[in-house]
């Protein structure tokens, strides 16, 4: 980028889980974590949860292999600027941008992630439809820390790591919120997502969720799709053995999400997304953020 272009950005979000969409088709732009976190930073940035860097596959060092699959790649980073594997949430977003710009038709298409490729299905309106691979959950219930105490949870991964807390009453968990939650570095290295949910009815709970690297947010896609296989495990729902998907409908704070656990353990969120704003960069403001 020359000094004379300015950088464009869009603002998207899925559930009001909002995220700084940024153009890079050619993969010319160094982000750095200090510049991401300045650009999401809600009064002195733009602000989001996250950012998703819009990159050709064939153009990413972390994508090249996956670019005969999906020509167009998710760099998404936490609003702290710190890199996730997945972003579920974003992942319809960004599926929403590519049809929005012309880059893609409606219809189903494959989206490059450092979690691997996924298979989105995006009409011109309305939800869009993600297949998010299987849900991995390791055998042990994990103990995690919320507001000092120890809480038993399951440890689920949807290509990047959650702990679901079931509570009594998600009130509460406003407060225990205050002090960020966290999970055991020996299981959870790289830190942890944590849901905490209550049930609404038949196949059908609510969460609130607190994000690794990005703090509280509305919703949290991949924390959705990993509530609702815990809680299709702890209901003794079996999509593998019964031959029969199993649907949750699961409440957030900005709306509601589907997800569908098929008999074969891959998982399919369906839910909005929609571009809200675009614009550019101050040229002065962005090369102070990216200094
Ligand atoms: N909001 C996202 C998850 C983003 C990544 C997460 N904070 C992590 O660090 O793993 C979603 O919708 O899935």
């Amino acid at each position: 980028m020359t000094s004379t272009q300015r950088l464009a950005f869009l603002k998207g979000h899925g559930t009001e889980n909002d995220f700084v969409i940024v153009p890079d088709p050619d993969g010319r732009l160094d982000l750095p974590a200090t510049a991401v976190a300045r650009i999401c930073d809600r009064r002195a940035g733009l602000g989001g949860d996250g950012l998703l860097r819009v990159v050709r596959s064939a153009a990413h060092p972390e994508a090249r292999a996956q670019a005969d699959e999906a020509e167009w790649f998710m760099d998404y980073r936490n609003g702290d600027g710190s890199i996730a594997e997945m972003c579920g949430n974003g992942v319809r977003v960004f599926a929403r941008y590519l049809l929005h710009a012309g880059l893609v038709e409606a219809g189903d298409l494959a989206i490059a992630t450092r979690a691997g490729v996924r298979r989105v299905h995006v009409a011109k309106t309305g939800d869009v439809t993600v297949s998010m691979g299987r849900a991995v959950l390791p055998e042990d219930s994990v103990v995690v820390t919320v507001d000092g105490r120890g809480r038993p949870s399951t440890n689920v991964n949807m290509g990047n790591p959650h702990a679901v807390v079931f509570v009594d009453d998600l009130a509460h968990a406003g407060d225990l919120l205050a002090v960020p939650p966290f999970g055991p570095a020996s299981v959870y290295p790289d830190g942890v997502n944590i849901e905490f949910v209550v049930d609404r009815g038949p196949r059908h709970v609510a969460m609130r969720v607190h994000e690794r690297g990005s703090g509280e947010t509305r919703s949290c896609g991949t924390g959705a799709c990993a509530v609702a296989v815990a809680t299709a495990r702890r209901d003794g729902a079996a999509p593998a053995e019964t031959g029969t998907p199993v649907t949750y409908r699961v409440d957030v704070l900005g709306g509601s999400l589907s997800i569908t656990e098929q008999p074969d353990g891959t998982v399919e969120m369906t839910g909005p997304a929609e571009i809200v704003a675009e614009g550019t960069f101050d040229p002065a403001w962005l090369a102070a953020a990216l200094a």
